[in-house]
């Protein structure tokens, strides 16, 4: 296993013996496919690995997330990981479709070799259309959408890549991402794409640059608002030769009642002429579709219908809770189920993901928590090992609703379902409205790629009912009933979900 300076794992080149599993997004992908049930997947790789015997599961899946650092009860394994994706990336109807190669997207021999390295085989939907209008001359704007998990990061990283000259030493390309996890990830991509060019890369987000430094000059810079505009302001970063900008989850970056005011700010110190601005993201609302296309002016659009923008391969539940304190329990007894693959728990408040993690431990389960009042390092340190699988279950807030990968995540709870900001709401409790998009981007954390992925939401009184038949009218996908007392339906219902 290799750290390198920002904290990231290395990865394993394309059918290397694996000596450590789920070190990297791209290794990971390699390895996700191990074992049964998976039979989907197009990109064939192979990993003989570790496989953790302990993870056998109650469901009889197969111990598809080998783990963490101890060895103790790894034994070798012999059989052969191979991913076939083939199936649904041959299928029209579906996202991760393409008629086309990489080789006929125009890359350049050096991305090209990156991409293998990751264990990419064929395009997806959202590159084979994205990245022709991307890469054409002169640069045009993008706003893309495509449903979460079907590798819209790849399409802007290999854009930004492909329009930097490696013989300047200088910023080209900035990218902003709504939080540090994100930008951390889009990073890591950045880096493993570009493994075979000399990219210099350099983040821009808290505690990243030692206080003191006066100059940036990395090729690609990858951060969040704020700290991007506090470099900028202080001339840290010299833009005048940026070419691409990039927003990743553009709406929610532009989202006036979000970070629009900041991205706003970030764009108005950059070059105003013959920079070429990439919006993508899952969910475009209405109200931010306006201020997107005058952000991006005169932009190529790839656009999704309203019943398109969630995947299938995510099957949707829900649980009727009696009240509040039965929705602990209820997550308690679920806590098995949670650790088959990994889980994540999404609540409203960062004192309900502090208070619940905190009961469950002191109870003897083993879970984390992350939110956006934990400091900088520790969400780093959070986020890592529950990359690494060292923890099965993470209980947190929006702060990673949105963007993150990680394959081996099988199941999403909506302890809460998502809200519009408190500010938008009306005082009286009644009038709160659920936030559609937040909740898309939510379950869209599992069911990457093509993979199988269950959500299960919380309903405990009238309120929350109604906000879940908003959920799936404005989705127009039926959301299903598990019980709750019945710990064998429960399992049943997850088995056929995962199946
Ligand atoms: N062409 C490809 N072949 C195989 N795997 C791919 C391909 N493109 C992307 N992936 C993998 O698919 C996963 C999802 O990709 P990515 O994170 O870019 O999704 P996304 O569309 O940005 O999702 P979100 O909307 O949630 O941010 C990643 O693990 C990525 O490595």
């Amino acid at each position: 296993m290799q750290k390198d300076a920002d904290g990231f794992y290395t990865p394993v080149p394309a059918g290397m013996p694996c000596p450590q599993h789920m070190r990297t997004r791209s290794h990971a992908y390699r390895l996700s496919g191990q074992g049964k049930g998976e039979g989907e997947g197009g990109a064939r790789t192979e990993c003989r690995g570790y496989v953790r015997l302990r993870a056998v599961s109650v469901l009889g899946i197969h111990p598809r997330f080998p783990a963490a650092d101890d060895n103790t009860d790894l034994i070798r394994s012999t059989f052969e990981v191979s991913v076939t994706l083939a199936d649904q990336q041959a299928d029209p109807n579906s996202p991760l479709y393409s008629a086309k190669t990489f080789e006929q997207l125009g890359l350049h021999a050096d991305l090209l070799k990156g991409i293998y390295d990751m264990g990419f085989s064929k395009p997806s939907k959202i590159q084979e259309r994205a990245l022709p209008l991307l890469l054409s001359n002169p640069p045009t704007n993008m706003i893309g959408q495509s449903q979460s998990g079907t590798g819209k990061t790849a399409a802007f990283v290999l854009t930004m890549l492909s329009r930097v000259d490696f013989t300047k030493n200088k910023t080209q390309a900035i990218c902003l991402a709504p939080s540090r996890e994100l930008a951390r990830q889009i990073m890591s991509v950045v880096v493993a794409m570009g493994k075979f060019t000399p990219v210099q890369t350099e983040y821009a987000i808290k505690d990243s640059i030692p206080r003191g430094t006066t100059s940036v000059s990395a090729h690609v810079v990858v951060g969040t608002p704020g700290t991007m505009t506090d470099l900028l302001r202080r001339k840290v970063i010299d833009v005048s030769e940026v070419k691409v900008f990039v927003l990743d989850e553009a709406d929610n970056m532009l989202d006036q009642d979000g970070l629009g005011d900041q991205t706003l700010r970030v764009k108005n110190m950059l070059p105003r002429t013959g920079m070429q601005i990439i919006l993508f993201s899952a969910t475009f609302p209405d109200h931010v579709r306006t201020f997107a296309a005058k952000f991006a002016p005169s932009a190529n659009k790839i656009e999704l219908k309203k019943n398109e923008v969630t995947v299938d391969n995510i099957r949707q539940c829900y649980m009727d809770c009696k009240n509040e304190e039965h929705k602990y329990d209820v997550l308690v007894s679920l806590y098995h189920l949670l650790t088959i693959g990994q889980s994540i728990i999404f609540c409203q408040h960062r004192h309900t993901a502090d208070r619940i993690a905190q009961r469950m431990t002191a109870e003897g389960h083993k879970v984390a928590s992350l939110h956006g009042a934990k400091d900088a390092s520790e969400r780093d340190a959070i986020i890592d090992s529950f990359r690494e699988g060292r923890e099965k279950v993470l209980i947190t807030t929006n702060v990673i609703a949105r963007g993150i990968d990680i394959l081996q995540v099988n199941m999403v709870v909506n302890y809460d379902l998502p809200l519009l900001n408190e500010r938008d709401n009306h005082r009286n409790k009644s009038d709160a409205r659920p936030d559609i998009e937040t909740y898309i981007h939510r379950i869209g954390r599992t069911g990457r790629f093509g993979r199988k992925g269950l959500s299960i939401n919380f309903v405990h009184n009238k309120e929350t009912w109604a906000h879940m038949e908003q959920i799936e009218e404005a989705t127009g996908r039926k959301i299903i009933r598990i019980g709750t007392d019945d710990y064998d339906e429960m399992e049943e219902q997850l088995k056929k979900a995962l199946k």
